[in-house]
């Protein structure tokens, strides 16, 4: 542990991504997908720096990176690749669940790091929100039904993601965001993850009161992950979709 937190403070410093989600327009936050447990092997990515460098030019506000390397490919080797290429902040995406998880994510130069309600118990949910951000990261406290993301707002989460997945069954339900995104606070940044597969879902997290949307399949099985980026910006731009109430 000393180790990797010397490492941690030796990093770079962080990146603010909660101010980068809260700037107007819906943010998009362009994901690093190799491979997932619901759809095998989606994209061959040799270089994920170069990838992340296509989004960043299309207009992405941060960039989310999966550091597992069983069923989705990644690696934290990906992860300090992709924060050395771009200014943008950049997401730690795992099952993290120790202290030690969030001082290497720091190490690797994390900006953000996920943590997923439905694996953590309240008090280690809590404590590790609190290193996250004691570190100068953002924490995206992940939620699917109510009760999370009331376990969410009472551990102190400032940006909520409301996963359309369900991570048991593996199923896409978009319209979990909508049921649960009006029960958060209009202070808490409000993240619509999955199941952006173009403009016209973006439009509808949009209107369910999405302050960003985050995609990965939607954009790694492009031919170009650049202008499929800028067209989800553009969208969430346009003075005719709903802004979010604040
Ligand atoms: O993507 C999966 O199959 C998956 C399965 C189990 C746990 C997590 C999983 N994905 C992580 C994510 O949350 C998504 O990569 C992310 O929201 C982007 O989703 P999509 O745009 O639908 O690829």
């Amino acid at each position: 542990m000393a180790e990797v937190k010397r490492l941690a403070a030796a990093a770079p410093p962080p990146r603010d991504a909660h101010a980068a989600l809260r700037r107007p327009g819906v943010a998009v936050i362009a994901e690093v997908k190799r491979a997932s447990p619901s759809r095998g092997q989606l994209a061959d990515i040799p270089d994920p720096a170069d990838l992340a460098l296509e989004y960043a030019g299309g207009g992405a506000r941060c960039i989310s990176v999966l550091t597992e390397g069983r069923w989705f490919g990644g690696s934290l080797d990906d992860l300090a690749a992709v924060r050395a290429a771009v200014d943008v902040p950049v997401l730690r995406k795992d099952f993290v669940v120790s202290s030690y998880q969030v001082h290497e994510a720091r190490a690797h130069g994390a900006d953000m790091v996920l943590l997923i309600v439905a694996a953590l118990e309240q008090n280690v949910l809590t404590g590790l929100l609190e290193r996250i951000e004691s570190l100068g990261m953002t924490a995206l406290v992940e939620v699917h039904d109510e009760e999370e993301a009331d376990r969410a707002m009472e551990a102190g989460a400032r940006v909520i993601g409301v996963n359309a997945r369900n991570l048991r069954t593996l199923e896409v339900d978009r319209s979990v965001f909508e049921r649960i995104a009006p029960g958060l606070p209009n202070n808490v940044v409000k993240i619509a993850e999955s199941g952006v597969r173009g403009p016209h879902d973006l439009i509808r997290y949009a209107s369910a009161g999405a302050d960003a949307v985050l995609v990965g399949e939607g954009l790694v099985t492009q031919k170009s992950p650049r202008d499929a980026v800028a067209e989800l910006v553009n969208a969430g731009n346009h003075p005719a979709t709903p802004r979010p109430v604040r």
